[in-house]
This record gives C-alpha cells, structure tokens and sequence, in this order.
C-alpha cells in the first residue's frame, strides 16, 4: 500500500525543521508520501496542512518534547503516532534524533508491506460535568480540578468520591486523576506514586490538601468523582491545556476515554528514563 505520513515539527526550532525535511525526502524517495504541519511547511519545502487534518495519514511522526506529543495527541489521535525526542525531559519520545529517519523508514517499510501499524496503546482519561454538557478533550497525562490558582487562597474544597463511595474531603489545591503515563508528570511533583507503564491504573492525588489521604492506585473502569465547593471559581483541565471553568459547586466525573493514543516505534527504558526526571 503506498503510506502516508504527517510530520509535526515543534514550532521555531530549527533542529525540528531540519529533522522534518530529512524525512520528508527520506520517505519520498522511499515511495511514501509526507506531509507537514503548516508553521513547518513555512520554514522548508514540504507540503503544509492543518493538523487537525492529519487525521487521515496512517502515521503522524511528532518531533520536538512531551508537550508537542500531547498536542499531536490531542489533534490527531486516534492516528498512530510516533514521538522523536528533541526535548529535556522525553518520556514520551522513544526515538533519538540520530536514529529518527531510519526508525521512520523501517516503519512506513512494515506499513507498506503488511498494512498494519503496530503500537502500543495509552490509555487516556475523559472528564465531563455532572448537571452542565460540557467534555474535556481526552487526557494523555491527567485531568486536574483546582481552585481560582494554584497557591494560598486559590484554592477549594474537593471531595472526592471513587464508585461512588466517599474517600477523602479536604480543602487543597486541586486535584489530580492521572494515567500511567501521566504518573512521571505532574502527578509526580504533588508527591503521587511511579505507576509503571505496563499496569492498567488510574492514579487520584491530592494537591497541597490541609488534611491529607495517601495518592490512591484504582483499576482503569473506575469512576472518579470530584465536588467541588467553598470556591468562587474552580478549573478542569486536561493535560495541562484543555480547561473548562466551573462555578461551584460543581461535580466533574473523570472515566476512562474510548479512545487510546497508539504509540509507534522502540519503548523508552521507563527505568532509564527515570534519571532525567528532576
Ligand atoms: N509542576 C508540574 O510538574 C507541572 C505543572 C504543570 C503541568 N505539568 C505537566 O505538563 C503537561 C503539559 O505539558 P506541556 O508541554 O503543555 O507543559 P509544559 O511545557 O509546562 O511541560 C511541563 C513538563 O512536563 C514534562 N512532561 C509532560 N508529560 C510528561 C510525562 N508523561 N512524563 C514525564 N514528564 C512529562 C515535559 O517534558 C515538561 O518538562 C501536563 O500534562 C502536566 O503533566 C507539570
Ligand atoms: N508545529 C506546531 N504547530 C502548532 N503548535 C505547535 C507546534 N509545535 C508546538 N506547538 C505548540 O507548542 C506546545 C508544546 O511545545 P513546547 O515547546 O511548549 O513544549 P515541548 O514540546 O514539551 O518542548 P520542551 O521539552 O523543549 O519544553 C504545544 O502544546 C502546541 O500548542
């Protein structure tokens, strides 16, 4: 089958672009065709498209760190996706920037040959509201519910209710339901535990809460309610991007999404990985 790739090069980065235009000519002359975000597209001779267009390619290649992986995540799953790590951090990235044209070649060879892509699937997070119509875009990394900011006096009242049953009531800045993937993210730096990407989990962690429950692991079918009160304004927000404004008291349920992120190429050592985490 001939095999159509998108490629998304973070945004003002030359080494990016450079990359882009490496594999553009690399799938070309390999009978593939390719096609670029539109900021890149500007910057080298390549076709430029929107892309949330790049809904259609068999392949979309992000270059740059985890940020630009959870925006190619968001426009264009669920599109494989392969990450090239450009950035400081990269868990989400597998591939290194040397090994990036020949990892993508072999690829789009095995495409081609079998017409299947193989991946590995994420799981990602939906958060809606109870009583107002409203969806946040799937979370790769987590849904965080927090008060007016982040800090002394921004914060709320949250309880959080898991299947249902009541596990803990506190006022704390926020609170934070995050995947495996997301378990290295934020959910780390407020002191939630290492899920290994290889369990199936959601992990709940309070923010600053003043009367504290340890971080809580369930199993993925689980829904997680967050009420929200004693607060003028309050925020769902997924992966750090995506946010709805809630007037509490306000209910968000958080569920698993239906679609997962298909993760394309080599699997980082989460291990190794470790080590750059700050
Ligand atoms: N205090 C914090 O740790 C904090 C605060 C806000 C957002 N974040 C994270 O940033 C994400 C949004 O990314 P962005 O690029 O738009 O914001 P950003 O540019 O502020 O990135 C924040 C940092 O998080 C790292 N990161 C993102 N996903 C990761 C993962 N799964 N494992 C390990 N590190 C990861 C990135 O490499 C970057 O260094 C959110 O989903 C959230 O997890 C973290
Ligand atoms: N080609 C692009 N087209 C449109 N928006 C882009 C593009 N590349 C990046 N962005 C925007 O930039 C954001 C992420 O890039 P950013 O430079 O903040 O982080 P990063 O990829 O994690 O890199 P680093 O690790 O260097 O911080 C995305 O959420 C998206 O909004």
């Amino acid at each position: 089958m001939d095999v159509a790739v998108g490629i998304v090069a973070q945004r003002d980065n030359e080494r990016a672009q450079d990359l882009a235009a490496a594999l553009v000519n690399a799938l070309e002359a390999a009978g593939a065709s390719a096609v670029v975000d539109e900021a890149t597209g500007a910057a080298i001779a390549a076709t430029p498209v929107p892309v949330d267009s790049m809904d259609d390619r068999d392949l979309v290649v992000s270059i740059g760190g985890d940020g630009t992986l959870l925006f190619v995540a968001r426009e264009v799953s669920p599109v494989p996706i392969m990450g090239v790590n450009l950035g400081e951090v990269g868990f989400l990235n597998a591939v290194a920037p040397e090994n990036a044209v020949d990892v993508v070649t072999d690829v789009v060879a095995d495409i081609a040959r079998t017409g299947r892509v193989e991946g590995r699937e994420l799981a990602r997070l939906r958060a809606t509201g109870v009583d107002e119509d409203w969806t946040l875009a799937p979370a790769l990394n987590e849904i965080v519910v927090h008060g007016r900011r982040r800090g002394h006096g921004g914060g709320a009242t949250i309880e959080i209710r898991v299947d249902g049953q009541s596990y803990a009531e506190s006022h704390a800045d926020g609170v934070l339901v995050a995947t495996p993937t997301g378990s290295t993210a934020y959910n780390l730096s407020e002191g939630g535990p290492l899920v290994h990407p290889a369990t199936d989990a959601v992990i709940v962690t309070q923010m600053a809460a003043a009367e504290s429950m340890p971080p809580l692991v369930v199993e993925p079918d689980t829904e997680i309610s967050l009420t929200v009160t004693d607060a003028d304004t309050a925020y769902a927000i997924s992966d750090g991007r995506n946010r709805q404004r809630l007037e509490p008291p306000a209910t968000v349920t958080v569920t698993p999404a239906a679609d997962p992120v298909t993760l394309v190429g080599p699997q980082a050592n989460f291990f190794d990985g470790l080590d750059k985490l700050e």
